[in-house]
C-alpha cells in the first residue's frame, strides 16, 4: 500500500513491532467482476502481494461457517495419540501428516518449526479416495472436508478470474485455464496446529519465513502471529504483524502466479512467530496450485514446471538448514528482494520460564 512507515505498532518480545494495513477486497462484489473490485484486487497483487477478503455476505458466510466446523474437526484430530495421526505419515509433500519440527523455524538456522500438520488433497477429495487418517475418516468428517475444499476452491477461482481480466487477458491466456479442476495438480488444503514454547522446547518455534509456492493462498486465522514484509516502494520493509479481522481472510500471491503474471506480481514473504508463546494456534491454508504440467520461468530464469518448481521448493522447505542455503538463493523467497534484516534487534526466541524448587 506504498506505505514506509507503520500508522499502527504492536508490542512484541519487548519491543514495538509495526502493524502493517492490508487492502480489504469484498467478496461480494469480486463475484460480479464488480470493475473497480476487480482494479482494486489488482493492485493489491501488482503492490503488495497480499491483501484481506472480506465474506461477509451470503456466499462467503457459507464458507466462514465451514471454516467453524474445520475448526472442530481439527480439534478433534490434533487430540488424537501421535500414531494415529502419523497413520499414512508424509504421502506425498502437498499430502498426508507433518509432525512438530520437521523443517526450519521462524528464527531461521538452528531453529525448528512448531507446528504439526495435515494435508488433503483436491484431487483426492475429488476423486472420492482421499487418504485421510482414522480420527476424521468418517463419512461426516469426508464431507466436510469436500465442503471446505469446495468453498476455498470456488473462491481463489474468483479472485483468479478477476485477476485475468484486470490483467487484460482473454481465452486459453487466462489464468483460470491453468488451474482446471480435471487435471493433476498439488492443489491441498492444510490444517496446522502451532504448539506452546513451553510444549515444543524454545528451538522448535512458528514457521520460517518464506513465500508460497501456490498460485493463491487462502488463509484463516483468527489469532495473531503471521507475519509480513511488504515490498514498499524502496526495497523491502521490516516484517510486521497483519492483524486478523473478524470475517477476512488473508490472501497471499504464491511463486506460480507471480511467475505466471511475468513477475508483475509479488509474492508475499512471510512467517509466523509465537505472538503468544503459551497459546495454542490453528491455521487453515487452501493452496490453490496451478496444473502439474503448466510451464512458466522462474526466478532463476529456468523453464519449469509448476510440479518441479513445488517439489524443488518442498524440498528447499523440509530440508535441514545446511542444504536449504545451498538451494538457489531466489528459491525461498521466490525471487523477492529484501532490503534489511528481519528484526531490527536480534530475537529473543521464547524460552520457558525455569521451573521453580518448591519451597
Ligand atoms: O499458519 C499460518 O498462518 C501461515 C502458514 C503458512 O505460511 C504456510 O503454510 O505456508
Ligand atoms: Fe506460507
Amino acid at each position: 500500500m506504498a506505505q514506509t512507515k507503520p500508522e499502527k505498532t504492536v508490542e512484541w518480545q519487548g519491543r514495538q513491532v509495526p502493524v502493517w494495513p492490508m487492502r480489504t477486497i469484498n467478496y461480494d462484489l469480486l463475484l460480479s467482476q464488480d470493475p473497480e473490485e476487480v482494479d482494486k484486487v489488482l493492485k493489491a497483487c501488482l503492490e503488495d502481494g497480499y491483501f484481506q477478503l472480506n465474506l461477509d455476505s451470503i456466499d462467503g458466510r457459507r464458507m466462514l461457517e465451514d471454516r467453524e466446523q474445520l475448526l472442530k474437526l481439527m480439534n478433534r484430530f490434533f487430540d488424537a495419540p501421535l500414531e494415529k495421526k502419523n497413520e499414512y505419515g508424509l504421502i506425498d509433500s502437498h499430502l498426508g501428516y507433518e509432525p512438530v519440527g520437521n523443517r526450519t523455524g521462524a528464527f531461521g538456522a538452528g531453529s525448528k518449526d512448531g507446528y504439526e500438520m495435515l494435508k488433503v488433497s483436491r484431487d483426492e477429495i475429488q476423486q472420492g479416495s482421499p487418504r485421510v487418517p482414522s480420527p476424521i475418516k468418517n463419512s461426516g468428517d469426508l464431507h466436510q472436508l469436500e465442503q471446505v475444499i469446495g468453498s476455498c476452491n470456488t473462491i481463489t477461482k474468483v479472485i483468479l478470474a478477476a485477476l485475468s481480466t484486470g490483467l487484460g487477458l482473454a481465452g486459453k491466456d487466462r489464468f483460470e485455464n491453468s488451474h482446471r479442476n480435471d487435471r493433476p495438480s498439488a492443489t491441498t488444503l492444510s490444517m496446522m496446529h502451532y504448539l506452546p514454547a513451553e510444549v515444543t522446547g524454545q528451538h522448535k518455534v512458528g514457521h520460517q519465513k518464506h513465500t508460497d509456492i501456490s498460485s493463491l493462498t487462502l488463509l484463516f486465522s483468527d489469532q495473531w502471529g503471521l507475519q509480513v514484509r511488504p515490498p514498499g516502494e524502496c526495497g523491502a520493509l521490516e516484517m510486521g504483524f497483519v492483524e486478523p479481522k473478524k470475517n477476512c481472510a488473508f490472501v497471499h500471491v504464491g511463486d506460480s502466479l507471480r511467475f505466471a503474471s511475468g513477475m508483475k506480481f509479488q509474492s508475499c514473504i512471510h512467517r509466523v512467530v509465537p505472538f503468544d508463546p503459551t497459546e495454542h494456534r490453528y491455521s487453515i491454508a487452501y493452496f490453490l496450485r496451478a496444473e502439474d504440467d503448466t510451464m512458466f520461468m522462474d526466478s532463476e530464469g529456468r523453464y519449469v514446471t509448476a510440479k518441479d518448481w513445488h517439489d524443488q521448493k518442498f524440498k528447499a522447505f523440509t530440508d535441514p538448514w545446511f542444504y536449504q542455503a545451498q538451494a538457489p538463493k531466489t528459491m525461498i523467497l521466490g525471487g523477492m528482494i529484501e532490503a534489511g534484516a528481519d528484526d531490527p534487534e536480534p530475537v529473543a526466541a521464547y524460552a520457558p520460564p525455569p521451573v521453580q524448587a518448591p519451597a
